[in-house]
């Protein structure tokens, strides 16, 4: 049979199409090695879960390597992936995970995870509505789980530095009044007692004058050991000024707030230098006042103030409790 050039033969036409579909399934097999290598080179791990039955359908490769666990089981068993979640953050990451359905889209979700080999993570986990369910079609949710301890810890170290004073390591000026407005805030509103002391090193000039400004490093560094060691547990301590301290101690009745005062100058009394063979002691002033009807953090500090004065001016190394 002729074959004319307008209209080729059915032979051709199939010839063609077969051609077109090898060129096809060459293309996509390509663009398939591109995405797993991509997928197995980036640091973070892309999922895909049905919502309707509670079940991972996807994980990229990384997940074995960044949970420590085998993708196998996580696919067979949704739990694998709760059971990872370290037990404090787990109610967390449930509740965030759920209002994905609401919202479409939870981008700032982070909790812990202890891999198998008990290291613990911090992972950015943030996840999408992909399809959203209905007429038989299943609810898909996305998300990309990133590593991100180090960042984290990065951020912990950042944040110490803002809030310490590098000298003494306690906190700063800033730190302390910022959380102790927090506790002013809380007496306040619960009528619970607080108190607060300032404390000020005697004649410091003379000890940075005669044994150097070394010294008088040293004896601000045991001063704050000595807070440290007098304090109790949720007691505030910081160095608000060159030879500054302050102590705010909630939920402390003015007569135990007296007693811890006295077990801090005690403390300070005891401390020994001894320098190029020069042994000497320090001793500090200290104002204590409790809250009463003070209108504001400033008030109760400004007492404070005023009694550490008064013990200044009555001859240094004692305590004054503020009218
Ligand atoms: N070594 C050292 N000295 C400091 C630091 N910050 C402040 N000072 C010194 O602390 C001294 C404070 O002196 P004054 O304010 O006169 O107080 P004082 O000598 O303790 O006298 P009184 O408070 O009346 O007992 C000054 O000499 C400051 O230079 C510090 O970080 N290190």
């Amino acid at each position: 049979m002729e074959t004319s050039l307008e209209s080729p033969s059915e032979l051709e036409k199939l010839t063609l199409a077969l051609l077109h579909s090898r060129g096809e399934v060459e293309r996509l097999r390509e663009r398939e090695a591109i995405y797993s290598s991509l997928l197995g080179s980036v640091n973070a791990v892309l999922w895909a879960f049905d919502w309707d039955a509670q079940r991972i359908i996807y994980v990229s490769p990384a997940y074995e390597s960044m949970f420590g666990r085998s993708a196998a089981l996580l696919m067979a068993d949704y739990n694998e992936w709760r059971n990872c979640i370290y037990p404090d953050d787990l109610e967390y990451a449930a509740q965030s995970f759920a209002e994905v359905l609401e919202k479409g889209a939870i981008e700032a979700r982070e909790y812990r995870i202890l891999r198998a080999d008990g290291q613990l993570r911090w992972i950015s986990d943030k996840c999408f509505i992909s399809q959203r369910g209905g007429e038989g079609l299943p609810t898909i949710v996305v998300g990309i789980a990133e590593d991100i301890t180090e960042k984290k810890q990065l951020e912990g170290e950042l944040h110490r530095l803002a809030t310490t004073d590098v000298l003494t390591m306690s906190s700063n000026r800033r730190h302390f009044f910022e959380c102790a407005q927090r506790e002013f805030d809380h007496s306040v509103q619960f009528g619970s007692p607080l108190a607060f002391i300032l404390l000020d090193v005697d004649d410091f000039k003379k000890i940075n004058d005669n044994h150097g400004h070394q010294a008088g490093d040293q004896v601000l560094q045991r001063i704050a050991q000595c807070g440290a060691n007098a304090l109790r547990r949720g007691d505030l301590f910081g160095r608000i000024g060159g030879e500054e301290f302050a102590a705010l101690l909630p939920g402390c009745p003015p007569d135990l707030a007296r007693q811890i005062a006295e077990r801090l100058q005690r403390e300070v009394q005891r401390l020994g230098f001894n320098l190029e063979g020069r042994s000497f002691g320090v001793t500090v002033s200290q104002g204590l006042a409790s809250l009463r009807d003070d209108g504001s953090l400033d008030s109760l500090y400004a007492r404070a103030d005023a009694a550490m004065y008064q013990a200044k001016r009555g001859g240094k190394n004692q305590i004054v409790l503020a009218d």
